[in-house]
């Protein structure tokens, strides 16, 4: 049997993308969405692998794509050790670093785990394409202001850099040949500097930046310690306000900006007040990375599911034009750019990297 098909795996907070592309076309996608319930069942976001696998290969054999006929399988990397960008063999350290959460907890861990294991399972091989990891950071960006804490790359890397290519083919030029500050505005916002294609900063869509859907972004550090030892918070639910139930969702209860959008033609002042805010300070992120690039910018780009709200990028555009043109890339090219980074190694175009070859151990 031809083995023509390969299954792309995205896991995300509350769903699971699926896809199967026979070359570069798509055949079939879906975006399995999992209970809260379903998911506050396991403790730790590894523990739902089992869970999350059992849906992927129903859904497989459901659409009638026997696993048999699959060339390879590629899941959205995750929190893995600083790495290069690139397409990645999954590998046994690989896994091992992903289960434990080598650089902290997050969906797209099991992105690999559980490409590996159909692979594994298919005698095929799996692939990881530019995870969450992927640090380009110049030096000076790792400084935070406190030795203990180093400031990491995390980011994503995986739509900003297909944007980046995207961007580059509409203007017929490679990545290299420009400057770009990229913003993806998601349920988590990224807002990068890329130096003729390399990420050099970011803020980190969990910890820093804007606050976004979900998270609070930057917050005011004196408050921040008064509040973890109020008493009040376990270490797991301070996780849960900054990540999950901060943001957007703290002050008006829900992660979708479409329903703000509503509620703002309705009238509602307090739904204007913190969406602009939010645009607010998406601008003066855009603002400061700008500097990193000491203002030698090609274009501004707005990406990621947010993106589609001309109130925002109307709102953004105002105040960053003055810096370079903006342009607007909305939603993500995620399992299209996880599917194109697997197509150029089955093609040769490319070698896939191997993860133990390109990562430093230190532990
Ligand atoms: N047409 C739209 N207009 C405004 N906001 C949108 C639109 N479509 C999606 N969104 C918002 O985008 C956010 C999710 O972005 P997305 O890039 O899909 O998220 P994630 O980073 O979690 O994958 C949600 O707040 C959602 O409401
Ligand atoms: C830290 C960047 C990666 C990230 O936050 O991804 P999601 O928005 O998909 O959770």
């Amino acid at each position: 049997m031809e083995r023509k098909y390969v299954l792309v795996i995205n896991p995300g907070s509350t769903s699971t993308k699926v896809a199967v592309y026979e070359g570069y076309e798509r055949k079939a996608q879906e975006n399995i969405t999992h209970e809260t319930s379903d998911l506050e069942k396991y403790e730790k976001v590894t523990d739902q692998y089992e869970y999350r696998k059992e849906m992927i290969v129903k859904w497989l054999i459901d659409k009638n794509f026997n696993p048999s006929k699959l060339v390879a399988v590629v899941g959205r990397g995750g929190l893995l050790r600083p790495m290069p960008s690139g397409t990645y063999k999954v590998s046994k350290q690989m896994i091992d670093d992903l289960v434990v959460g080598i650089q902290g907890e997050h969906a797209s861990n099991l992105g690999g785990m559980i490409a590996g294991a159909i692979a594994e399972s298919e005698n095929i091989e799996a692939y990881i394409v530019d995870p969450v990891a992927v640090d380009e950071f110049e030096d000076v960006a790792r400084v935070s202001g406190t030795p203990q804490i180093i400031r990491k790359s995390l980011v994503h890397a995986l739509n900003i850099k297909a944007i980046a290519h995207r961007v580059a083919n509409d203007k017929n030029v490679k990545v290299e040949d420009l400057n770009l500050v990229i913003a993806h505005l998601g349920g988590g916002i990224s807002v990068v500097p890329l130096l003729k294609g390399r990420m050099i900063d970011a803020n980190n869509a969990n910890e820093m930046g804007p606050f976004s859907p979900e998270r609070t972004g930057s917050l005011p550090v004196g408050d921040v310690a008064k509040i973890c030892f109020s008493g009040d918070y376990t270490f797991a639910e301070i996780k849960k306000k900054l990540r999950g139930k901060g943001g957007m969702t703290a002050y008006l209860g829900t992660n979708d900006a479409r329903e703000v959008l509503k509620r703002i033609e309705d009238g509602d002042e307090n739904a204007k007040l913190i969406f602009e805010a939010m645009g607010y300070q998406i601008s003066k992120e855009i603002g400061a990375m700008a500097t990193v690039l000491q203002g030698q910018i090609d274009a501004i780009v707005l990406t990621g599911g947010v993106a589609y709200s001309k109130y925002l990028t109307d709102y953004i555009k105002e105040r960053v034009a003055f810096i370079a043109p903006v342009i607007l890339k909305p939603g993500e090219d995620e399992m299209e750019a996880l599917n194109e980074g697997v197509q150029r190694v089955l093609s040769g175009e490319e070698t896939a990297k191997i993860y133990e070859e390109e990562v430093v151990f230190n532990d």
